[in-house]
């Protein structure tokens, strides 16, 4: 279906109150665009190290809503247009003018779909739910991944990275503490690998849905992996929940920033001789994940890399 998409240029300072006033005439769901840099929590909530270098900010900014082609939008700008006329008798907003384009309907859930197509890392096959194994693969290992909303297809080096580790160190005693499981990847890898069981942390509520198709679709029974919603690193609820003393690997593919303060809580969910795989880190930060390894007591034991990424390896004595 085409929307008509209407995007309205005003200033960063009457964002708020404009679509609050957008949304008591029935417009909801407001796209921003704006040159304000981003906070430091802003960037947390992106999960990526490094982040271009925006724009100076101008103050300017431009609001865009979409309305339905058989409504009656020539009311309804009427209508907004004779609030903005209001607010801007007390306030600054800007230029105000309203430009009008068309836009597509578009399965934006679905779209990157069309990217992820099968691949091997080394010798195990990540192949998209969407797709067949090739009779030539059959006798391969295979792990069949749709990460839905959450992150982890496989394709990420950080997440390769990890994936050696655990090829390298899993063995069928191996109960595992994935934090960060996003679509389960590092478990359902480990549990192919023949670990006894796993547990996955995140913060990310998608990822109960996403580890638990995934791990329908890889014929892993469901009472081998557990998953916990909530931040292991401040939440004692969740530390209790996931256990003290009891994994035989760690695996935490997470930001360098997240890294830090994780590793010392980590270390008391570890068994002694335990192992943990950390990855997510651009190599400008591995000075800092491995100082903050070592200053939990743990040993490094492997620092590897791919690209630009990072993966350290420690022991607990
Ligand atoms: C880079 S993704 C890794 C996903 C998957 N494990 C992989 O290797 O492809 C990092 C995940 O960590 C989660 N995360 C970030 N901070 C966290 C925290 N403090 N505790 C648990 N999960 C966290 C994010 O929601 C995200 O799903």
């Amino acid at each position: 279906m085409k929307w008509n998409k209407f995007t309205l240029k005003t200033v960063t300072g009457a964002e708020d109150i404009i679509i609050a006033t957008l949304a008591e005439l029935g417009v909801e769901g407001v796209e921003i665009e704006d040159k304000v840099p981003l906070t430091e929590d802003d960037k947390k909530q992106m999960f990526v190290d490094i982040l271009p270098e925006g724009p100076a900010d101008d103050g300017i900014a431009y609001l865009s809503f979409y309305l339905e082609p058989d409504a009656d939008n020539e009311q309804m700008l009427a209508d907004i247009r004779e609030e903005l006329k209001d607010l801007s008798s007390f306030m600054d907003v800007g230029e105000c003018t309203i430009t009008e384009s068309q836009t597509e309907d578009k399965d934006w859930i679905n779209n990157w779909k069309q990217y992820f197509h099968q691949f091997y890392v080394d010798d195990i096959l990540i192949i998209p739910s969407w797709e067949e194994v090739r009779p030539e693969d059959a006798d391969k290992m295979i792990i069949h991944i749709d990460p839905g909303t959450a992150f982890g297809t496989g394709m990420h080096e950080t997440t390769q990275l990890c994936m050696r580790q655990l090829m390298k160190y899993v063995d069928e005693n191996t109960e595992l503490l994935d934090v960060g499981t996003g679509s389960g990847i590092l478990s359902i890898v480990a549990l192919k690998l023949g670990a006894k069981h796993a547990v996955g942390t995140d913060l990310d509520p998608c990822a109960i849905n996403a580890t638990r198709e995934n791990m329908e679709a890889n014929g892993i029974p469901a009472g081998q992996m557990d998953v916990m919603i909530g931040n292991i690193i401040d939440d004692k609820a969740v530390q209790d929940a996931v256990g003290y003393e009891k994994y035989d690997i760690v695996a935490a593919n997470i930001l360098a920033e997240v890294l830090v303060p994780l590793t010392p809580v980590i270390v008391d969910q570890m068994k002694k001789g335990a192992l943990y795989i950390t990855s997510g880190i651009i190599d400008d930060k591995e000075e800092t994940v491995v100082n903050a390894v070592k200053a939990a007591g743990l040993t490094v034991l492997e620092v590897t890399h791919q690209g630009e990424w990072v993966s350290v390896t420690a022991q607990k004595n």
